[in-house]
């Protein structure tokens, strides 16, 4: 690493088996050239087939924790993933207007893939008015911009209609994420601040090894931004990445597995970028 690796940082929870939460995120940052701290808000005991238990970090420790990272690092973007519940998001909240953390990506984590609960429902209205209105870009799933926006999605005009309601709510840019659901065609809906949009479609890989997904593109955006990367630029490599990540499979656990990280493949041509639909 030379003296010009940009600093970012991960505001999130820990997973026990290293595939998703900090350790996609760190494992993403260290692949995209990038240099990583994180602020661990939540220890989860958990593996591919499941949450089996989840400790809060106490506030102080929390606030301790990115009092620490502003006092001595040069943050030039940063991502928050699991948060837990609404005190946690208010104190995030507070430390990304107290500190300079540079941009802000907001991967609004509800839910872990085997369906587990990572954010209390009595949260959501937090992070609609406090953290939002923060963000750079926010990076919701269906499930989740369906909870944000208060829409059910169903089709492709759904999706644009809740990435605008989201975008009314205070988010700058939007990456409404279509890997849920079953189609052999992948398609992520991107909403820019000046209103302008495109779509990233690829073929779905048909595997189970799924887990971190959201927090591995977040992350890989992140990086790219403290890059220098623009918006649009940051956002299809970080696509790039996260595809590959899951065309090159490994195998661990039994359930969910985890991305490859370490991946050297290069997947451009398997991204499509669409203006129009
Ligand atoms: N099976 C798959 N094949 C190819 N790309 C996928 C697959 N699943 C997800 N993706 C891509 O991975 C990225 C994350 O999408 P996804 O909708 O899975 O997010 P997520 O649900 O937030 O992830 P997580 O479950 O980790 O929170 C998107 O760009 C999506 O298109
Ligand atoms: C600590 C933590 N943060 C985020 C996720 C979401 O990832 P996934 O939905 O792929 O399980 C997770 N499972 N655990």
């Amino acid at each position: 690493m030379s003296n010009e690796t940009p600093q970012v940082l991960t505001i999130a929870g820990a997973d026990s088996s290293g595939g998703a939460g900090i350790s996609a995120d760190l494992k993403t940052f260290a692949a995209q050239g990038v240099y990583g701290a994180n602020v661990f808000v939540a220890l989860t005991a958990q593996n591919t087939l499941g949450v089996q238990d989840v400790l809060m970090t106490p506030p102080d420790m929390i606030w301790s924790q990115m009092k620490s990272i502003a006092d001595d690092l040069a943050i030039k973007a940063i991502k928050t993933g699991m948060l837990g519940n609404a005190e946690t998001v208010a104190l995030v909240a507070k430390g990304l207007q107290n500190f300079d953390f540079g941009k802000y990506v907001l991967d609004p984590v509800m839910f872990a893939k085997g369906g587990a609960k990572l954010l209390n429902p009595d949260a959501v209205a937090a992070v609609k008015s406090l953290l939002l209105p923060l963000t750079e870009l926010v990076t919701p799933n269906m499930p989740e911009a369906e909870i944000l926006s208060g829409q059910a999605i169903n089709n492709r005009q759904d999706m644009q209609r809740a990435a605008r309601t989201i975008q009314k709510l205070g988010a700058k840019n939007v990456l409404l994420k279509g890997g849920h659901g079953q189609s052999s065609r992948i398609e992520d809906y991107i909403l820019l601040a000046d209103g302008t949009d495109f779509w990233l479609a690829s073929q779905r890989v048909h595997t189970e090894r799924t887990h971190g997904t959201g927090d591995t593109i977040s992350a890989a955006i992140t990086s790219q931004l403290a890059l220098g990367k623009t918006l649009d630029v940051a956002i299809l490599n970080g696509k790039r990445y996260v595809d590959a990540t899951i065309r090159d499979g490994i195998a661990v656990g039994h359930g969910h597995g985890p991305l490859n990280h370490g991946t050297k493949l290069v997947t451009e041509d398997t991204i499509e970028v669409l203006h129009d639909i």
